[in-house]
């Protein structure tokens, strides 16, 4: 059904760049934020200045990850650790919440500026999904996650919410562990093995072959199809369409 096995009987859908295109605007918040960090660290340390890579970088150690472990871990890759700090740090503060809330203020701003539209394909795939009785959860590391599904016109198509504030709330792990989609299976009353995950980041496929989930549907809008495959999609669509198309049956 819908392009799904047959024992499937839930969706657990990540938001940014799945349900809307709000991908494009963290890894961008990301990469002014990082350039900021990476511009003054060079000068404080007098070592070069090797800017945030959009495509590398942000899929790999930033993509799908809750907002703290993306700045530790990219930081990492650049051999930086900072200091953990607290969550109402300045936007100027060398720590990993100090960074975390810089790269928030610039994502707010874009996000109230030029709103969200959600994608027209996902937005059908809901609605087809609602009519065959399939249950359905966004669950997504943004702690921004609860104003995006809203502005995008979402709210009333999605029975359950798993997101970075409840992440937080509920102290659990972030992606690339399974952890925010098993509590979301749990709330829409489905076990991990009826419950198909919808992803486009590499650590968000990964959550959902670590979950053992029933299927893995990997999302690719940006190029990576491969690496969604050999971390865990059962399949890849450009689109959510194309599994209403029946172009990929499973
Ligand atoms: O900073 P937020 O809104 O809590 O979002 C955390 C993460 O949420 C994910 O959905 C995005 O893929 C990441 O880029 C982002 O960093």
């Amino acid at each position: 059904m819908l392009g799904l096995p047959d024992h499937i009987r839930a969706c657990l859908f990540d938001l940014d760049g799945v349900l809307t295109p709000t991908a494009i605007v963290h890894k961008a918040a990301w990469e002014e934020t990082f350039n900021e960090f990476l511009r003054r660290h060079a000068e404080q340390t007098g070592q070069p200045y090797v800017p945030f890579d959009p495509v590398e970088d942000y899929n790999v150690y930033v993509d799908g990850k809750p907002r703290q472990d993306g700045v530790r871990s990219f930081l990492a890759s650049r051999g930086i650790t900072l200091p953990e700090g607290g969550h109402d740090d300045p936007v100027d503060t060398q720590t990993v919440h100090g960074v975390g809330n810089r790269k928030n203020t610039v994502l707010v701003k874009q996000l109230r500026e030029h709103g969200v539209d959600p994608y027209e394909g996902s937005m059908r795939y809901l609605h087809a999904a609602a009519e065959a009785g399939l249950r359905r959860a966004v669950v997504s590391s943004s702690a921004n996650c609860q104003e995006v599904v809203a502005a995008a016109g979402m709210t009333d198509l999605l029975e359950v919410r798993v997101d970075g504030v409840t992440a937080r709330e509920e102290q659990l792990r972030g992606k690339p562990h399974p952890d925010t989609f098993l509590l979301a299976a749990e709330r829409l009353g489905v076990s991990p093995g009826e419950a198909a995950v919808f992803e486009d980041a590499i650590s968000g496929v990964a959550a959902g072959r670590a979950g053992e989930f029933g299927y893995v549907v990997g999302v690719d809008r940006v190029g990576q199809a491969e690496a969604l495959s050999a971390n865990g999609a059962d399949v890849v669509v450009d689109d959510l369409d194309k599994l209403l198309d029946g172009a990929h049956q499973a």
